[in-house]
């Protein structure tokens, strides 16, 4: 049995993985794919390279398989099963934010701010007198009682629903008066129709509180269903399939001992229930990545670990801009089981009803934190509203949330609002660089160092100081920052030159800075061959370019932030950060593209210690940078799009958010000998366990001589005894 069957993957799973030499799980893994088995929402929050792409991927691709076995075989879909025949409460005549246990007999919402409804899968019609009852089972806002079919499924809202709410209020088409006492927590409301009467009345923990509705009579042919309404609330019920807590009063009996002719079944329930073989184009999974990249490397992950699963094969789709729509449509016609997408070509092709959500049962988004950044937010609140939140075999959809900083604010404001009682799997408890990365800044200080002064054969700059006056002679801040751009092209250069790279990937501030670097490196010829990968490049040309860097044929990649999350790179060494990124969290991202799968890597960045003026086009800016020649400051009027980057303070924010100070080096870029340099050698994984265990032999040589003493001694006393009871 292998590691990863221990923790509870199939062998044919565990075979591909095998293959892949993942000889062990990863600690992510190790918590992760056991509580994606067992059903559970998690929030990963491990290091950059710690192996969270396996850990989601794993269990989500064995469920998924299950899941489509068990239709293949005809195993009796559970909750059909049980649907048919027993009084619950709908899975399907719901609204989404509800949650219903897989017996049906327990509703939770947890939205704060919105009430969510729910109706029972059987109703009772023309005549007879019915009981249930309800207890909250958790805090918040409850509304119980009787609706039609027709009714809304905020309870009481219209004429056709009939709630008591825990504040002690009755309602009927939104109005809203006293009855009886509020509830709370661990009261039990029974529920009472009595048809033959007309009337609805209410108990609470065996007290009758008297008519609350008088049926008008153009109503009493209608079929009445058990029906709540939560707002972060809790209640379970029992429709009389079990002892009730309070007996009902005379004449009435619980509502699953109503005569059949006086039952209807829920036509929202039967109308889904049928439908547990997913349609084609409906996904048990959906995993929304930031990039194309990502969601491409991802979807092959998948690819390798399915290689041994047969018999259903499962398929999985790829769903991002740049790859023909028309092929996206085929292929989903066609049948798939897990979409790995961006946001953009996702949401274009759910809304235009290409992609169905309905069989649903794993939401992930990976990168979340960067996904929230850039603006999805609501974007996944709507994907997340149109998923059953229990599928039709009774499971409920499972949300994983993956970052190497999920620290954030909004992050855990999201999780609060959508994730089922989650559980965090924090290493650390805070954003983290691996021990395998190591990391040092070194300053670029245009005064101390005028080398700028003389070079001519530079990078070319950026063009933001095309109208000042830029002269070595002068110390305006202008012409420092001019000084900043060129020397950063040279101390890049440098470094590469000082630690002998031969691998790299190359940060850059914006695409303009990227295709300069380009060209720069170009002119030392094949010294430094390279390929940029940013956001105008043509989809081909950043596959191709990813591919010819990830395949060795090229020695620098030169990207922008496009690549700084997730980009796997196996046994990458270096990386330079020609400009700190503005937003922390992606210094963290950037620089974990190195020290990836326990090998070690070293991340250099170079930082100005004056002021730098940059290119920064927001929506304001018509041509969003193309050809733009406004260097105005976005703060002028007319506003510009150029700003002064502060990298100093970057910097500081950086340490601040990671709590370390980040060692700084020379301007020669040397790295001082420390616990990483002379002992390792980047890309490859640690090897000073050579001298380290050498130590720990010398350390332990006396404690093993001496437990060799006592040994001998107690053999020789043994012989000594035995040698006298066999003597005498
Ligand atoms: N159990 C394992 N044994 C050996 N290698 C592994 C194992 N799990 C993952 N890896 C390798 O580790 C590398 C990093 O994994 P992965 O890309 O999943 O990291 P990540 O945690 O998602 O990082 P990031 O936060 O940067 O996206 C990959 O090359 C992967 O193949």
């Amino acid at each position: 049995m292998t590691a990863f069957e221990e923790f509870g993957v199939l062998p044919e799973l565990a075979k591909a993985i095998d293959e892949m030499d993942w000889t062990l799980p990863t600690d992510v893994q190790a918590e992760a794919v056991p509580l994606i088995l067992g059903g559970g929402d998690v929030l990963m929050a491990a290091e950059t390279g710690s192996g969270k792409t396996g850990a989601f991927c794993l269990p989500i691709l064995q469920i998924v398989w299950e899941t489509l076995k068990d239709i293949q075989e005809g195993r009796v879909n559970k909750v059909v099963a049980q649907t048919s025949s027993e009084w619950t409460m709908s899975f399907f005549d719901r609204n989404d934010a509800l949650a219903v246990t897989p017996d049906g007999l327990r509703c939770q919402s947890r939205d704060q701010k919105m009430w969510h409804g729910c109706r029972a899968t059987k109703g009772v019609h023309t005549k007879g007198a019915y009981y249930y009852e309800a207890t909250v089972t958790d805090e918040g806002l409850c509304r119980v009682g009787w609706s039609t079919q027709a009714a809304r499924l905020d309870l009481g809202t219209d004429r056709l629903g009939f709630g008591f709410g825990g504040t002690g209020k009755k309602s009927n088409a939104k109005q809203f008066d006293d009855y009886g006492t509020a509830y709370g927590k661990s009261d039990v409301i029974g529920c009472l129709l009595n048809l033959n009467a007309g009337e609805i009345r209410y108990t609470k923990n065996g007290e009758d509180l008297g008519v609350a509705f008088k049926l008008d009579q153009s109503r009493r042919s209608d079929c009445y269903f058990p029906a709540i309404v939560l707002k972060n609330a809790e209640m379970s019920f029992n429709f009389g399939a079990t002892p009730f807590k309070h007996q009902p009063p005379q004449g009435y009996v619980g509502v699953s001992q109503a005569p059949k002719e006086c039952v209807k079944n829920n036509v929202v329930q039967m109308g889904l229930a049928t439908e547990s073989k997913p349609t084609n184009n409906a996904p048990q999974a959906i995993i929304i990545e930031p990039s194309r990249e990502l969601a491409e490397q991802t979807c092959n992950q998948i690819t390798k670990f399915k290689k041994y699963l047969d018999n259903p094969k499962v398929r999985e789709l790829l769903v991002v801009g740049g790859i023909n729509v028309k092929d996206q449509i085929n292929a989903l016609s066609a049948g798939i089981d897990i979409v790995v997408g961006t946001p953009g070509r996702l949401e274009d092709l759910i809304q235009g009803g290409y992609l169905a959500l309905t069989h649903c049962r794993f939401f992930v988004l990976d990168e979340a934190d960067g996904l929230l950044k850039a603006g999805y937010g609501e974007l996944i609140e709507r994907l997340h509203r149109q998923m059953p939140k229990i599928t039709s075999d009774g499971r409920r959809l499972q949300m994983v949330v993956c970052s190497a900083t999920l620290h954030a604010f909004e992050v855990k404001k999201m999780a609060d609002k959508l994730m089922h009682f989650p559980t965090w799997i924090d290493l650390k408890g805070e954003d983290a660089v691996p021990e395998t990365v190591h990391h040092v800044v070194a300053t670029v200080d245009p005064q101390k160092d005028r080398s700028w002064e003389m070079q001519h054969r530079h990078i070319l700059t950026d063009g933001v100081h095309a109208n000042d006056n830029i002269n070595s002679g002068n110390t305006t801040p202008e012409t420092l920052s001019e000084a900043v751009k060129i020397l950063k092209g040279s101390y890049c250069v440098r470094a590469i030159r000082e630690h002998k790279m031969d691998r790299a990937i190359i940060f850059c501030r914006t695409k303009l800075d990227c295709d300069n670097m380009e060209r720069y490196l170009k002119t030392f010829g094949n010294e430094f061959s390279c390929v940029c990968l940013h956001g105008d490049r043509k989809p081909n040309e950043r596959k191709a370019n990813l591919e010819s860097f990830k395949q060795n044929r090229v020695k620098f990649l030169i990207c922008t932030d496009v690549a700084a999350r997730g980009i796997d790179v196996s046994g990458l060494p270096f990386m330079i950060n020609v400009t700190l990124p503005d937003e922390k969290s992606n210094y963290v991202h950037r620089i974990g593209r190195v020290g990836r799968a326990e090998r070690m890597g070293l991340a250099i960045s170079l930082v100005s210690t004056v002021p730098e003026k940059v290119w920064y086009h927001g929506e304001w800016c018509s041509t969003r940078g193309r050809n733009c020649r406004n260097t105005n400051l976005i703060d002028d009027r007319p506003k510009g799009c150029c700003m002064w980057y502060n990298e100093m303070q970057y910097l500081a924010d950086i340490e601040d958010h990671l709590n370390v100070t980040i060692q700084q080096v020379e301007p020669d870029l040397k790295v001082p000998s420390n616990e990483f340099d002379g002992k390792v050698v980047y890309g490859q994984k640690r090897t000073q366990i050579g001298t380290g265990y050498q130590d720990h032999v010398s350390q332990m040589a006396p404690v093993v001589r001496s437990l060799q003493d006592l040994e001998s001694q107690a053999q020789l006393y043994y012989l000594k005894m035995h040698h006298k009871i066999t003597a005498a």
